[in-house]
């Protein structure tokens, strides 16, 4: 949108800015469009319960109306409805009714959404990327196709300059100071520069002076002709300098909406006389608790407009670091924050009608499933451990099911112990890639919630994205599990029966893994890991294995033939028992299994067929694949 480019020979982060990049990217600022937002008559209530009648009313008719270049904060106490309000806001939650208005229209939910962002109150970040991976990552996933990856590495190197960055450029976010992480989430955001910002609690668990730091970048932001709207409990006397119009809320309606100076004017006009030396915000706060109708009234449920002057409205273009610092003497950064100017998106008919039938993403699905699948791998490869600990508990426990079962195949007499062996070899390939993912799906689902509303991608690229990068260390592991129990047990030394086998099990491990998914997806970590068992136990008891098709009561027996694990089943004792294999030599004096087809018919599976088990394996993965998809996109569409 705009900017300010103030400095062209500054040097950034130790990185020489200037010279190198092209005359459009080293253009002054230009203030595209300021963003007005008005909110009239907002009701938003919510059920009580589930099973219960009635409604619990948590706005009330709430008006107002936020200003671009002016940082606006949303206070007071605890419950006042201050998210929510934000939330609606933002567009992360629709009103019950009301109507929200953008420079005087009614709003445009997709328009609008291209324009803001909004920083949640924990701030989620990928723990295992640098600050500069993730800059790079937002750069490539909220940036078009028409921005040069010079220029995206330079607005890189801007925010982390103007963010105060530089030092952390490196550090995994992991290890970020808290203050440090409430940057870099909004770094994360300014990459595309929105227009307007939306940030709850942007301040909260941070001490004064990290506090003070944030509000007045935010403040800067606001100066640069940004709307920025925060929500703070009770900012203190510092804080207040910064502020520029104040929205007190209480019990779901507008106490009070106006510059900092005006407040005790407004107190006064009620004969509410603040003590001395005493923040008025506190006072206004405990004020409005003991007479929230009278304060409600006065300042017109938000509709009163009277209390707001002095704000100093920022002119859209600014040249001059004082005017862009502002009246704030806090000096807390070195650096102005000074983002160079992108070149528009090409305007060719064909891009301006895709442009209109699109879509609030930047970046097209493919460049956002390739971006996010080198994040997941990138994540992978940072958490080494994690992976080679995966393949050391699968190898391990190969070796010891290998000595339990060793040489044990080409035996007549132990049939039935190799049957236990397939059986296992599913039931653990099924556990270890359903848990897995079940425990980290839901750990990511706040990130994921955070970027896709601020529209860096689609959930179906994220979701295809997961499942690709969760595929290659799934693959070694179970193919580590299959080599070496196949060798350790005997299984006969044909490549057909071996194939048979692996494929049987990666087909498996696959269903299991998007079964986890799936899990994830539905529940938060906790319910996650309680109700893992209850999705798994259904395929269990249907396998075939502790009960057989024909012995299954008839209401049941459709059961068998949605349990992957049944076909698992299935294309392991054909793959290793079919084939029309030949006699099996016998280690006793008499072995009940000496010929395969024997065992095969006893187990019900002379009917099946090894492609018709490995087909509805592959089916069983995509209908999972497909329900964890709509279950992923309805719960990031939402804020369940
Ligand atoms: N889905 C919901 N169901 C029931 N009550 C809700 C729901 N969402 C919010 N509330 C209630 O609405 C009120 C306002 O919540 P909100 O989170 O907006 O308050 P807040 O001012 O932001 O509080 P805090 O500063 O503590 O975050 C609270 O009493 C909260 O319990």
């Amino acid at each position: 949108m705009f900017v300010v480019s103030t400095e062209s020979d500054k040097m950034v982060c130790g990185t020489d800015n200037t010279g190198s990049e092209s005359q459009d990217t080293n253009s002054t600022s230009v203030l595209e469009e300021s963003i007005n937002i008005a909110f009239q008559d907002i009701h938003y209530s919510v059920r009580n319960g589930f099973f219960t009648r009635g409604h619990k009313q948590i706005l009330a008719g709430v008006c107002g109306e936020v200003a671009a270049g002016e940082l606006t904060v949303l206070v007071g106490q605890s419950g006042a409805g201050k998210s929510t309000l934000m939330d609606i806001l933002a567009g992360y939650t629709a009103p019950t009714s009301g109507q929200l208005l953008v420079n005087g229209r009614l709003r445009d939910d997709k328009w609008f959404r291209r324009r803001s962002c909004y920083i949640m109150q924990n701030d989620q970040l990928q723990d295992m990327l640098t600050v500069e991976e993730s800059l790079n990552v937002a750069c490539d996933l909220k940036l078009g196709a028409h921005v040069s990856r010079e220029q995206k590495c330079r607005r890189v190197v801007e925010i982390v300059s103007a963010l105060g960055l530089c030092s952390a450029r490196v550090t995994q976010t992991r290890s970020l100071s808290g203050g440090e992480r409430k940057r870099l989430a909004i770094g994360l955001e300014l990459v595309s520069d929105p227009p307007v910002m939306f940030l709850d609690e942007p301040t909260s668990g941070l001490d004064s002076s990290m506090s003070k730091q944030i509000i007045y970048l935010l403040q800067l932001l606001a100066r640069q002709g940004r709307t920025v709207v925060i929500t703070l409990h009770q900012p203190s006397a510092v804080l207040l300098q910064m502020i520029d119009r104040l929205y007190g809320m209480v019990g779901g309606r507008c106490a009070y909406m106006g510059s900092v100076p005006m407040l005790l004017p407004f107190l006064e006009g009620m004969n509410l006389k603040s003590p001395p030396f005493h923040n008025p915000v506190d006072f206004f706060i405990e004020m409005m608790l003991e007479n929230t109708n009278l304060f409600v009234r006065s300042a017109q449920n938000g509709k009163n407009t009277q209390w707001i002057a002095n704000i100093p409205h920022v002119s859209p273009q600014i040249n001059n670091e004082d005017d862009l610092i502002g009246k704030s003497n806090l000096n807390l950064y070195e650096e102005i924050i000074s983002i160079t100017a992108l070149p528009p998106p090409k305007e060719d008919e064909t891009s301006k009608t895709l442009l209109k039938l699109k879509t609030t993403y930047s970046t097209s699905s493919w460049t956002q499933f390739c971006t996010l699948t080198r994040r997941s791998l990138l994540i992978l490869w940072r958490h080494p451990t994690y992976t080679r600990m995966i393949l050391a508990v699968h190898c391990v426990v190969a070796v010891f099911i290998g000595s339990l079962f060793y040489d044990i195949g080409g035996d007549a007499m132990y049939v039935r112990d190799n049957y236990n062996f397939l059986y296992f070899s599913l039931m653990f390939l099924m556990f270890t890639a359903f848990s897995s993912v079940s425990i980290s799906f839901p750990q990511e689902l706040p990130v994921i919630r955070r970027e896709h509303f601020n529209r860096w991608y689609t959930s179906g690229a994220y979701y295809s994205a997961t499942v690709a990068a969760s595929i290659p260390t799934q693959t070694l592991c179970t193919l580590a599990y299959a080599c070496i129990t196949y060798y350790m047990t005997g299984q006969p030394q044909q490549w057909l029966r071996f194939l048979g086998f692996s494929w049987t099990l990666m087909h498996v491990s696959y269903v299991a893994l998007c079964l986890g998914l799936l899990n994830g997806s539905l529940f938060d970590v906790k319910s996650a890991v309680v109700f893992g068992p209850f999705f798994i136990m259904p395929f269990t008891i249907f396998s075939g294995f502790f009960l057989r098709y024909v012995d299954a009561p008839g209401f049941f027996k459709w059961l068998f033939h949605v349990s992957f694990l049944k076909h698992g089943l299935v294309g392991l004792v054909l793959s290793i028992f079919g084939m029309d294999r030949g006699k099996l030599p016998c280690s006793d004096i008499y072995c009940h299994y000496s010929y395969p087809k024997q065992f095969i018919e006893d187990q019900g599976c002379s009917k099946e067929s090894y492609h018709v088990a490995v087909t509805m394996l592959f089916c069983t993965f995509v209908v999972v694949i497909l329900s964890t998809y709509v279950i992923l996109k309805f719960r990031l569409s939402r804020k369940w």
